[in-house]
């Protein structure tokens, strides 16, 4: 069987609709082992980086496997999760980059604009997700662990 994943999801009010329908569907997916909700509700008028700070401190502290997180472009949760360390998160709205963010960048955060993306694309990326997992025998390992040392010891060296 192939590893099933505990995913934490978060939104703003602008990525709110696009976050249930993801949730609903995650629900669903014999590859998640347990979906957790940091917000927002319908009436929550939450700003998007404490959502998504939320969000990335449960990936940091090995409450969640990944992230999912919806505001009106995307961009401004990616931005947010990067500021918790050891999270690497990222805005992707097709096929390939959903891709790549697993396989080259290991990154547990994968993020969605409502106001940029088609719904069912949307929901068909977060299916493709949930199928890559990144190799630590990689060579694109040593390349993350650049990013991992920079973040520990300020160097790339
Ligand atoms: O997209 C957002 C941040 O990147 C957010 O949903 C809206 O932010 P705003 O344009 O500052 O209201």
């Amino acid at each position: 069987m192939s590893r099933t994943w505990r995913i934490v999801v978060g939104s703003d009010g602008a990525g709110y609709d696009y976050k249930e329908a993801i949730k609903a569907d995650l629900e669903k997916d014999s590859r998640v082992a347990e979906v957790i909700d940091v917000g927002v509700d319908a009436e929550d008028d939450t700003a998007y980086p404490s959502i998504a700070i939320a969000a990335a401190e449960k990936v940091r502290d090995n409450e969640a496997d990944r992230a999912l997180l919806v505001c009106g472009t995307g961009l401004g949760v990616a931005i947010a999760a990067n500021k918790v360390p050891g999270v690497r998160a990222v805005t992707a709205h097709d096929s390939y980059s959903v891709e790549r963010s697993v396989l080259s960048n290991n990154a547990q955060v994968l993020t969605f604009g409502q106001r940029v993306v088609g719904l069912e694309l949307a929901r068909r990326l977060a299916r493709e997700w949930l199928g890559y997992e990144f190799d630590e025998s990689s060579a694109s390992a040593k390349k993350v662990a650049v990013i991992e040392g920079y973040e520990s010891t300020g160097s790339c060296d």
